[in-house]
């Protein structure tokens, strides 16, 4: 049991080389910490022996207590209450045989009664999405309710303390991801049903058999409530957009032989099209492979340039080329960490913990069962891929977007200017007002996306969901944009130094631009929002 203490005997903490404080009713020996304290040490000397709780909420957010409680607290007054403990995460449970529930594939059906979830979190206005608060859904139910209990806990407690570490080092520790996957999560993320079949491992609480596009929505949603581009894309921008291919259109005897180590977190692969002088116009690639004499091997040469976990990467799902000019000449290959293979790290603006790489290709001979997809049917491959990868970006936007808010709303709850707080400035509510309109209707269209994809099969959500998709990812990344513009005008000077407590703000602010550009562009977005869904429509019968 923790221990207790008195107010008099934190008093008679209060001076020379022994410094308690109390913060929130918990105790605090900072008198080593003192000489390493970022605010200085006299500072802390003038709250010693007291209660320093509103001092301490004044300079600071709650991440700074999780992380340093460990080392600095000694335990708590005897006048605290103690706080019953939190249950563990139960599976959620087996669904009753009269509600029908999704189908992560075409068979899915909305529930016939929407009944609202137990309120949930901090229930900030638009802060979360508004089944957290409520409010009915017919997208959620139990079971997601019960995924994001469990992955509020762990990002909570293992991720959000250390993310800006992380970010400023450039790298996530390794064990995360390995817990990616024994958790069961790099399993869920592929888009497709629960690959049991691939993997010992099981989400906590959610039985494969549940798991749907909406559990995938929202560990991704879970995950971006670290605010920190760069953690999202460290764990799931290689993985999220390399794996796909290789399980949707990989030979049997390859997807056997490498997915399991991949699904369990000890292999890593990234996606490889981008080159240097092709982007988002994806049919000029340059990257070939030449089958050799024996008809054995491609043999690829060539570079690719802005790949996220490529330094880290043991697999490259690589566009290359295998015929002639355009689309029909594109084909998609695996490649392993070989000889050939090179990685170098690239200094970009923001997501500094994703490993932004580039990679050059010499001569490496890739066995043709390393084919994915047909040859000269890469541009397909390519293309059912970019739906997810781009779902992928509108929800970690739509989520940076809300912690932009959700800091700034809490900020301009404590923070006083001309002897108001800035809540109670219509000029600040204002701009609160702008950001979450927007978030609410970024995130009403993704709702409405997801279901659709949980509707159709791969192909028809290809050709029917292309166009929205584009537009709503061109969407989801101006709304993070101004959303990270507003709360940076909100905290000020705060949002300009690193760390503290605008920090996520800043960061964010930082990795706007990696959003607005990798997986289509802006203005490729909104322009083929018109021409796909335009197209698409011609064959429906569109009357105009
Ligand atoms: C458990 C006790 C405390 C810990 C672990 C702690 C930790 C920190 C850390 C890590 C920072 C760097 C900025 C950030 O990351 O937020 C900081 C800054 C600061 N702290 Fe503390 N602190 C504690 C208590 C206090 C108290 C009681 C006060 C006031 C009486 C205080 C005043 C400040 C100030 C003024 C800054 C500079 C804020 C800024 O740059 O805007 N701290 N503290």
């Amino acid at each position: 049991m923790a221990k207790t203490f008195s107010k008099d005997d934190v008093a008679s903490h209060g001076k020379g080389d022994s410094l308690w404080i109390v913060i929130d009713e918990d105790v605090y020996d900072v008198s080593k910490f003192q000489d390493e304290h970022p605010g200085g040490k006299k500072i802390l000397q003038r709250v010693a022996g007291k209660d320093a709780s509103k001092q301490f909420w004044k300079y600071h957010n709650e991440g700074i207590l999780k992380k340093y409680k460990g080392q600095l607290q000694i335990g708590s007054l005897d006048t605290k209450k103690q706080a019953e403990p939190a249950p563990a995460p139960a599976p959620a449970p087996k669904k009753a045989e009269s509600t029908p529930q999704p189908q992560a594939s075409g068979d899915f059906k909305p529930p016939a009664t929407a009944e609202p979830q137990e309120p949930y979190g901090d229930l900030i206005p638009f802060a979360d999405p508004s089944w957290y608060q409520g409010y009915s859904s017919p997208y959620f139910n139990e079971t997601h309710a019960a995924l994001r209990e469990e992955v509020r806990q762990w990002v909570e407690t293992e991720i959000d303390p250390y993310v800006t570490e992380w970010d400023e080092g450039k790298e996530v520790p390794p064990h995360i991801y390995k817990q990616m996957g024994e958790r069961g999560y790099l399993a869920g993320l592929l888009g497709v049903k629960y690959p049991e079949q691939h993997t010992p491992f099981r989400v906590q609480s959610v039985s494969p058999d549940r798991w749907d596009l909406f559990h995938e929505m929202l560990l991704t949603d879970e995950l971006s409530r670290a605010g920190s581009g760069g953690l999202v894309w460290n764990l799931i921008g290689g993985y999220g957009i390399g794996c796909p291919p290789l399980v949707k259109f990989g030979k049997k005897a390859l997807v056997d032989r490498i997915l399991p180590d991949i699904l369990a977190g000890d292999k890593r692969i990234c996606l490889a099209i981008t080159e240097p002088d092709a982007g988002s116009d994806v049919a000029n690639l340059g990257c070939e492979a030449k089958l050799s004499e024996d008809g054995k091997h491609y043999i690829v040469n060539g570079e690719k340039k802005w790949i996220t976990n490529g330094i880290w990467a043991d697999y490259f799902t690589t566009a290359v080329r295998t015929g002639p000019d355009g689309m029909n000449g594109l084909s998609v290959l695996l490649i392993e960490r070989s000889e050939g293979v090179s990685t170098r790290r690239m200094d970009c603006q923001g997501v500094l913990s994703s490993g932004t790489t580039y990679v050059t290709f010499e001569d490496v001979k890739v066995p043709v069962e390393n084919l994915i997809g047909k040859e000269n049917g890469g541009f397909k491959v390519i293309m059912t891929n970019f739906n997810h990868e781009r779902i992928g970006i509108v929800i970690q936007c739509c989520r940076f977007a809300r912690v932009c808010y959700e800091e700034s709303i809490k900020y301009a709850h404590k923070r006083k200017t001309f002897g108001k707080r800035l809540i109670d400035h219509p000029v600040i509510r204002m701009k609160l007002a702008h950001m979450a309109r927007q978030i609410e209707a970024t995130y009403n269209w993704l709702e409405n996306i997801i279901f659709q994809c949980q509707c159709m099969e791969e192909t028809e959500a290809m050709l029917k969901l292309g166009g929205a998709i584009a537009g709503l990812k061109a969407q989801s990344t101006q709304t993070f944009e101004f959303c990270a513009r507003e709360a940076s005008q909100i905290f000020g000077g705060l949002s300009y130094s690193r760390g503290g407590q605008g920090g996520k703000v800043e960061r964010l602010y930082r990795d706007v631009r990696a959003y607005a550009i990798p997986g289509g562009s802006e203005e490729i977005m909104l322009d083929l929002s018109m021409r796909q869904s335009l197209r698409v429509h011609g064959m429906f019968g569109m009357k105009i």
